[in-house]
């Protein structure tokens, strides 16, 4: 189901004050609540969470710090508060309420609403009872993620990221998916979150040229090399996380005593010698079914080709999860995941996620790499250029 195009419309213009409109925007903003009540009053916010209290904060990512909150009725809410600081910031986050206000799906996470008081602007979401999924499976007592959790958050986020490349209204490349970036909630169902990067994606394409951005160990190689942006880059970061999700180890910070780059290079080669299973957590142990295991270690495999056109489409790979393992197709060699030139986006000064297992070097960031003029230049009606030589941000 899709929000109402209203909705849509009315948050955009409720992030577009001028100062000299300021006055004009707060009284339209205010009859927009009263018809759509989607606009949620500052006060109730700074009511919900005790003033932006401290011990509400669940952590920090590059807009700025969430903060947990309990509305009057009950509902429990995570408030994004934008932070001053960040012009960069200012626009991914539009961006998320652009894209969240259009979307609405099981595994993508729920925009309540919004709220421009002033400087301030804050997104009201849900709150995912289980926080994001890095927390719990870099750590090291993860046994409360057992096989089964694990396929079903593998499933889940599979069809989350369908959804969003072909049965959204628009295609929707997300661009920044990671286990930070994938919430769960009291059942285990994950959503898909932070939709800061992602961009919508012209129909008639199969892919654009952009400026690169995205998280160390999850990019896709054409994407970093080339700037290649297409539904191909978020099947790649997948790939890198249902592998993350069997072996309980980070990609970016592999760093096992065995001969091989990177996790994907490790998969790979055992894989190879007929002994994938190897690369499984030892926390899954007692609960993993090795069949199922082994289809999803092959593929998390398809899905990090190096080739982008050899890797399924989100659709395939839902078909793939869904049948009983058997016979798939042979993956070549997966890609190195990218990591070139790149630049923090978070502002400085900012602290990492609290409550985060820490020592994650998988923050996003932003490439100052540029692509051709003539590839770049064809993008002009769906996505304009940012003039201060950042990415384009689609109008
Ligand atoms: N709806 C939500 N429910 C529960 N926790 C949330 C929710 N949204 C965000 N969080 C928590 O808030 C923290 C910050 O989230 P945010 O999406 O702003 O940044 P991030 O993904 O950690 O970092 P980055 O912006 O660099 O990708 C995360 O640790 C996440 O667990």
């Amino acid at each position: 189901m899709i929000k109402s195009k209203s909705f849509f419309r009315n948050l955009i213009k409720s992030f577009k004050f001028s100062s000299g409109k300021e006055r004009q925007n707060e009284d339209d903003l205010k009859k927009i609540a009263k018809r759509e009540q989607k606009h949620f009053p500052f006060e109730t916010l700074v009511a919900a969470t005790k003033d932006f209290h401290p011990q509400h904060k669940l952590g920090e990512g590059g807009f700025g710090p969430v903060y947990r909150g309990t509305l009057d009725d009950g509902r429990e809410i995570a408030v994004k508060k934008l932070s001053h600081s960040s012009n960069q910031g200012k626009r991914e986050f539009e961006n998320e309420a652009k894209l969240l206000a259009r979307v609405q799906h099981r595994n993508v996470v729920n925009l309540l609403g919004y709220c421009a008081h002033g400087m301030e602007k804050l997104l009201v979401y849900e709150y995912v009872t289980n926080e994001s999924l890095d927390k719990l499976l870099f750590k090291s007592n993860r046994k409360e993620l057992n096989w089964k959790r694990r396929y079903d958050i593998i499933m889940g986020i599979a069809r989350g990221l369908l959804y969003l490349h072909e049965d959204s209204h628009t295609c929707i490349i997300h661009r920044d998916i990671k286990a930070s970036n994938i919430l769960l909630d009291d059942k285990w169902v994950p959503k898909i979150a932070d939709f800061g990067m992602a961009r919508l994606f012209p129909e008639d394409r199969t892919h654009v040229s952009t400026r690169v951005a995205g998280t160390s160990g999850y990019m896709a190689p054409e994407y970093v090399m080339r700037g290649h942006l297409s539904v191909k880059a978020d099947v790649f970061s997948f790939g890198v996380l249902v592998l993350e999700l069997i072996s309980g180890q980070r990609n970016s910070s592999f760093n096992s005593n065995v001969d091989a780059q990177n996790l994907l290079d490790w998969a790979y080669k055992l894989y190879k010698k007929g002994k994938g299973l190897e690369i499984m957590d030892p926390a899954l142990a007692l609960s993993a079914a090795s069949e199922q295991v082994a289809m999803c270690i092959q593929i998390g495999l398809l899905c990090t080709q190096s080739d982008p056109q050899l890797r399924p489409d989100m659709r395939r790979v839902v078909v793939l999860l869904s049948k009983k393992p058997g016979s798939l197709e042979e993956p070549t060699r997966p890609g190195v995941p990218g990591s070139r030139h790149r630049r923090y986006r978070r502002p400085h000064g900012l602290s990492s996620t609290a409550g985060t297992s820490g020592g994650s070097d998988s923050r996003t960031s932003e490439s100052t790499f540029n692509t051709s003029t003539a590839s770049t230049s064809a993008l002009a009606s769906p996505l304009k250029s940012d003039p201060h030589g950042k990415r384009p941000m689609q109008s």
